[in-house]
C-alpha cells in the first residue's frame, strides 16, 4: 500500500505537488491521471525517494522508500524507459540490477521471458525501439518480484498487441495481491485497466475513487435518437424543454440530455413518429477527466480553423471544457511477442 499524507513539493515558487493525501491499495490497479504538468511524475519520484518532499510524507507498506532494506524487492518502477546504459545489453542491464540487489541471476532470464525480449537479450539497448525499451523497463520493475509497482506511461510506444499485453500484465499483478500504480494519458486504455483512479490537477488531488464512480460523477449519460422525422421530433422535444444537440456528421440523429430513453421513445410513439435508433450513450473516462480537469490544464494548444477543444468531426466543447490531450501514436512495427502475464512470474 502507498500512503501519502500532506505530500508537498515546491520548486522555488512553483508548487508541483500541493498537500496531497491519497492511498493506493494492494490488489488493485490504480490509475494516476492528470493533465501535463499536474504533478504525476513528481509524486512518483517522491514515492521512490528520488525527490525529497518539501512537506508531508509518503510511505510504501508503512515505510519511506529510503528505509526499505532492499528496495527493488519491495518496489518496482518504470519511470523513464530511456534511463538505461545504452551500451549494455538488455541482459547485462538487468544482471547489474539483480547483482546489486541480491537477486539471483535466474530471475533475469525469467523476466526477459516474461516481457518477450529473449531474441534481443544480448543486444545493446541503445538500438532498441521505444516499445522494446518499455519492455526492458517493465522487466527491471518486475526483477525483484516486488509487492508494489509504479509505472509512468507504460504503454508509451507499444503497438496494439503490446498495449493489450501491458493491460493484462497490470491486471494479473493486481490479482496477485500487488499494489499497482500507473499513470497514463491514454484514457481509453486506463478505463480498461484501472479499478480506481486518483486525479491530480495543478498539484492538488481532485479525485480518489473507483473508475465507475469517477465517470458517473463527472460526465452525463445522454440519449441518441435517430429518426426519419428528426426535425419534427426535435421540435416536440424542444417544446418539452429538453436540451438537444445536432450531430455534425449525421443529419438524421440528435443527442438529448437529461431525459431517459423511455421518455424519448414514448414521445415519438405518442406522435406516430418512427425511430431508427434509440440508444443510451454512456460517458467515457475521457469526458469525465476533461470535465473535472478543465480548470487545471496549464498548456493549451489550438488547431487552425477549429474552436479550442473542438475535435475533428465533433462539435466544439462547452465553455470551460478543454481540448483532449495528445495521445501516444502506436508504433506500426511489431514488437517481440510476450507470453501471457504470470507465466514466468512467481505467484504470491
Ligand atoms: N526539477 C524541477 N524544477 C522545476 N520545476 C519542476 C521540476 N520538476 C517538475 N517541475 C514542475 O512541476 C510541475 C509538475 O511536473 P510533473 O513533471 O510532475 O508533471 P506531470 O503531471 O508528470 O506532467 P506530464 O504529464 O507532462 O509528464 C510542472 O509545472 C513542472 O514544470
Amino acid at each position: 500500500m502507498i500512503q501519502a499524507v500532506g505530500l508537498t513539493k515546491r520548486y522555488g515558487e512553483k508548487v508541483a505537488v500541493d498537500h496531497a493525501d491519497f492511498s493506493v491499495a494492494a490488489g488493485t490497479v490504480t490509475g494516476f491521471l492528470g493533465p501535463n504538468g499536474a504533478g504525476k511524475s513528481t509524486t512518483m519520484r517522491m514515492i521512490l525517494g528520488l525527490d525529497r518532499p518539501t512537506d508531508g510524507t509518503v510511505t510504501v507498506d508503512g515505510k519511506p522508500y529510503r528505509n526499505l532494506p532492499v528496495p527493488l524487492r519491495e518496489v518496482g518502477a518504470l519511470l523513464d524507459a530511456k534511463a538505461v546504459h545504452g551500451g549494455r545489453t538488455a541482459y547485462n542491464h538487468l544482471a547489474c540490477l539483480a547483482k546489486s540487489n541480491g537477486i539471483p541471476l535466474r530471475r533475469v532470464d525469467e523476466v526477459i521471458g516474461l516481457v518477450g525480449l529473449e531474441q534481443v537479450a544480448k543486444k545493446r539497448s541503445k538500438n532498441f525501439s521505444l516499445g522494446m525499451g518499455q519492455r526492458l523497463g517493465i522487466a527491471a520493475a518486475l526483477l525483484g518480484d516486488p509487492g508494489t509497482l509504479l509505472f509512468d506511461e507504460p504503454v508509451n510506444g507499444l503497438d496494439p498487441e503490446g498495449i493489450l499485453w501491458v493491460r493484462n500484465l497490470m491486471k494479473s499483478l493486481a490479482a496477485q495481491g500487488r499494489t499497482v500504480f500507473v499513470s497514463s494519458h491514454l484514457m481509453s486504455e486506463m478505463a480498461l485497466t484501472a479499478d480506481r483512479v486518483i486525479v491530480i490537477g495543478r498539484g492538488q488531488i481532485k479525485a480518489d475513487t473507483t473508475m465507475r464512480e469517477f465517470i458517473a460523477q463527472n460526465a452525463t449519460t445522454h440519449v441518441r435518437v435517430r429518426s426519419p422525422h428528426i426535425g419534427k421530433l426535435r421540435q416536440l422535444m424542444s417544446g418539452k424543454g429538453w436540451h438537444t444537440e445536432a450531430l455534425p456528421d449525421d443529419e438524421g440523429a440528435v443527442e438529448v440530455f437529461d431525459v431517459t430513453s423511455e421518455a424519448v421513445g414514448d414521445l415519438a410513439g405518442e406522435n406516430g413518429l418512427w425511430l431508427h435508433e434509440l440508444a443510451v450513450v454512456q460517458p467515457s473516462l475521457e469526458e469525465a477527466f476533461m470535465s473535472m480537469t478543465a480548470d487545471s490544464v496549464e498548456y493549451h494548444a489550438g488547431v487552425p480553423g477549429m474552436a479550442p477543444g473542438q475535435v475533428l468531426g465533433q462539435p466544439g466543447l462547452a465553455p470551460g471544457q478543454v481540448e483532449p490531450q495528445a495521445q501516444t501514436k502506436p508504433q506500426t512495427r511489431t514488437e517481440p511477442q510476450a507470453p501471457p502475464p504470470g507465466s514466468g512470474e512467481a505467484q504470491r
